[in-house]
């Protein structure tokens, strides 16, 4: 996958990724700044989620959605699922300044987009906020279970980091089980947490950290896991490091620092730079599940949503990731490329073939 630099113009980082539309939506009276990023649609609609950040600049903000929603294709296309990838970002505090009517104020710009673009949750949003995009456009998936949806997606995607790393360990100790590993969990929200939850039940020895001291304090507490101060996550001697934060952690600094022998965790786009820290990773040997792959549960939840399946289906779509993780593996070892161009290879090949099917008669 080609990369957006902020330093780029803003019409060649749209051509060098791909992308389909960027829709700028600003509303001084609500102070919405928002950017809505549509990649691909050959699958379906662009669904994706909305995240809402304290972006230092309007560059940064546009990098993050261009990467996220070019992440959202890959990951809808290598689950099987039919739909394209978009994605968008709300410029400001969520827990200052998020109100209904700033929500419904994006909700609009995304009704004008006539279902190219599927709102969902990401960071800084939650299934409150997707209700309020329903008050004014259908386009929109994540609403709350009491009103008909598929809830919070966490959990789900949760359960596929969960496969994801069940089938790395497999690819490593040639068993799936997970217990007296030791796994790090960078990132304690949302679904960090759910996730330790996952590993304790099986289990792991478990360390947490994350940026906000009290959180990892209290999921410690409440699950028997190891607090580490974020700084010294890369000195623990484990065997799976999970990142559930932000993305971006892995490295060249990091990759060097790291003693673990699995990367696989939920946070978007992990690696710094696709192509140069995916060949580091294969060649120190070190076994990286590409996050697309395994994070893919929430959209899974949200496509189930869309679909009208049940809890049941959507959670077999999800344990479907283990067998994805697995093929993404095998054909990195038979073809001896890293893990992430080996995902890509995959996704691209269906979305081709899939153009072809629609472009013929
Ligand atoms: N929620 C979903 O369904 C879902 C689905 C797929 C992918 N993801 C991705 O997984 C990641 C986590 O999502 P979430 O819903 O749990 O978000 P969240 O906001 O609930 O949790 C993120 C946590 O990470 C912590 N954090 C932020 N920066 C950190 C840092 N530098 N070091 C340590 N901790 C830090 C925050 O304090 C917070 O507790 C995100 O990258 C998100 O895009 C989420």
């Amino acid at each position: 996958m080609p990369v957006a630099r902020s330093t780029d113009s803003i019409f060649s980082q749209l051509a060098d990724c791909g992308h389909k539309k960027v829709v700028y939506c600003s509303d001084p009276e609500t102070g919405l700044k928002a950017i809505i990023a549509v990649h691909n649609t050959v699958l379906g609609p662009a669904l994706g989620g909305v995240r809402m950040w304290t972006y230092k600049t309007e560059a940064e903000a546009l990098g993050d959605v261009l990467r996220l929603s070019r992440s959202m294709t890959y990951k809808a296309a290598i689950s099987g699922l039919n739909l394209g990838g978009g994605s968008a970002v709300i410029i400001g505090d969520s827990r200052k300044e998020k109100s209904e009517v700033l929500m419904r104020k994006f909700g609009r710009f995304v009704k004008n987009l006539n279902g190219e673009f599927i709102a969902g949750e990401d960071v800084g949003t939650n299934p409150r906020d997707m209700e309020y995009i329903r008050m004014e456009t259908e386009h929109v998936a994540g609403l709350p279970e009491t009103i008909g949806g598929s809830g919070d997606p966490a959990p789900i995607a949760a359960m596929g980091v969960f496969m994801g790393i069940k089938a790395s360990v497999k690819e490593v100790f040639g068993t799936d089980s997970l217990t007296g590993k030791r796994v790090i969990v960078q990132g304690i929200g949302h679904v960090g947490e759910h996730l330790v939850k996952l590993l304790r039940d099986e289990n792991v020895k478990v360390y947490v950290s994350d940026i906000n001291e009290d959180r990892t304090r209290q999921v410690s507490k409440k699950y028997g896991a190891e607090a580490v101060a974020n700084h010294s996550i890369f000195d623990i001697d484990a065997d799976i490091y999970s990142p559930c934060a932000l993305g971006g952690t892995i490295n060249t600094q990091t990759i060097n620092k790291l003693k673990c022998g699995i990367i696989a965790g939920s946070a978007n786009n992990q690696l710094e730079d696709e192509e140069q820290h995916g060949q580091l990773l294969l060649d120190k040997g070190i076994i990286f599940a590409p996050d697309y792959v395994i994070n893919a549960g929430g959209v899974i939840n949200c496509y189930s949503e869309l679909m009208g399946f049940t809890k049941k289906r959507s959670l077999q779509l999800t344990e479907n990731i283990y067998e994805a993780t697995r093929n993404v593996l095998r054909l990195s070892k038979a073809e001896n490329i890293s893990t992430i161009i080996a995902a890509n290879k995959i996704v691209e090949k269906r979305i081709s073939n899939i153009d072809k099917v629609k472009s013929g008669y």
